[in-house]
């Protein structure tokens, strides 16, 4: 079993790649106590990976199915572009459909879409190598946009350094190094205090299960809590920042992340703790004018009442399971991302970094 190559240090993941025609990523869903390689070499398997958070995380299924893209075009027999490009059309939809709250995802198959469609002049070939290229770059983008957010962020870390995370929005999130984990590692790496307090994240454990990994991998300090400790420790005052990723951002500054920000953002306004959001811009998504426009994706009750397979509620019981939940753009201290800092009103700060070349 392979195990996935780390980009330098295991303060970087690789968390997708292509290699041998072959889509390769961590199954997530195995971590903390596996890191077990899936091979992807068909649309359908990414696609699965994706829907079953195989690989999760906004950034992270946008570059997978960017691979997607470019492998559906490598395997395609079309002999026409136009055929090619129907395919490419087809699988599209696909991916998309498998995860509707990331805005990331239809945004970088789109993003290959356009770039298929502006190379139909020279052919069904070359289609095929700079689809390649075009999630290659979509890859190196992302992983440099990471950094950039690290570099943005870290200054916002109060002096003490203890800074409250949810879900995970860490290199396994991203093509590596992660959002709102970006600035943390950064401070740390500049020798700053830092300690991290991982909210678990139920339903999928992605705090207790994958930002807990990251840092223990990275060496930074951190203390594991459940969700409903969170509050426990703002009002001891253990927490000077909190820092989360998101999956959409709208052209109001409305944020759609993991369920359970929402919960926070509230908590830190009573408490007057700064509440930042780490994201791309591929992660803001002016079409849509607010929160109560982004799609909310529901998943099976079973990843509620059953951990890792095992039943932790009565058998048959309804549950809820929204994935993500919106925090208007009013709870929001600022927006970190690759350009800089968005601080409010954010209509205005988003349009401007829309008219940025
Ligand atoms: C860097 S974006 C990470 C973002 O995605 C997570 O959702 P999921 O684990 O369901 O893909 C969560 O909302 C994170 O903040």
């Amino acid at each position: 079993m392979r195990v996935a190559p780390f980009i330098a240090t295991p303060m970087e993941f690789r968390t997708v790649w292509w290699e041998d025609e072959t889509v390769r990523l961590i199954d997530q869903r195995k971590l903390p106590h596996t890191v077990e390689v899936v091979n992807c070499t068909d649309l359908s398997s990414v696609a699965y990976a994706i829907r079953s958070m195989q690989v999760r995380g906004a950034p992270a299924i946008g570059c997978t199915a960017a691979y997607g893209m470019a492998l559906v075009a490598r395997q395609s027999a079309a002999h026409s572009v136009e055929d090619l490009l129907e395919e490419l059309r087809q699988a599209k939809a696909i991916l998309d459909a498998q995860r509707p709250t990331a805005v990331n995802l239809a945004w970088a198959t789109s993003r290959m879409l356009r770039r298929a469609e502006t190379a139909a002049s020279e052919g069904t070939t070359a289609i095929k190598t700079v689809l390649l290229a075009e999630a290659e770059a979509i890859f190196a983008e992302d992983l440099a946009m990471c950094h950039a957010i690290g570099e943005h962020g870290a200054p916002l870390i109060p002096p003490r350094g203890h800074v409250l995370t949810h879900c995970n929005a860490g290199g396994l999130a991203t093509a590596g190094y992660g959002t709102a984990l970006a600035p943390i590692r950064t401070a740390f790496a500049q020798g700053r205090p830092i300690h991290v307090f991982v909210d678990e994240t139920r339903p999928f454990l992605q705090g207790a299960r994958l930002t807990a990994w990251e840092l223990l991998q990275a060496g930074i300090p951190q203390t594991l809590i459940t969700d409903n400790m969170a509050a426990f420790m703002m009002q001891r005052g253990h927490i000077d920042c909190i820092i989360v990723g998101a999956d959409r951002i709208a052209a109001n500054g409305d944020v759609a992340n993991k369920i359970g920000t929402y919960g926070l953002a509230v908590l830190a306004r009573y408490h007057q703790i700064p509440f930042y959001v780490a994201a791309p811009y591929s992660t803001i998504d002016l079409a849509t004018a607010s929160g109560a426009d982004i799609p909310i994706e529901e998943r099976d009750p079973a990843e509620v009442t059953h951990i890792a397979g095992i039943a932790i509620a009565p058998h048959g019981v309804p549950a809820a399971h929204p994935a993500f939940d919106v925090t208007p753009n009013e709870l929001v201290t600022a927006i970190i991302t690759e350009r800089g800092v968005l601080h409010p009103p954010f209509t205005v700060a988003l349009r401007q970094l829309a008219s940025q070349p």
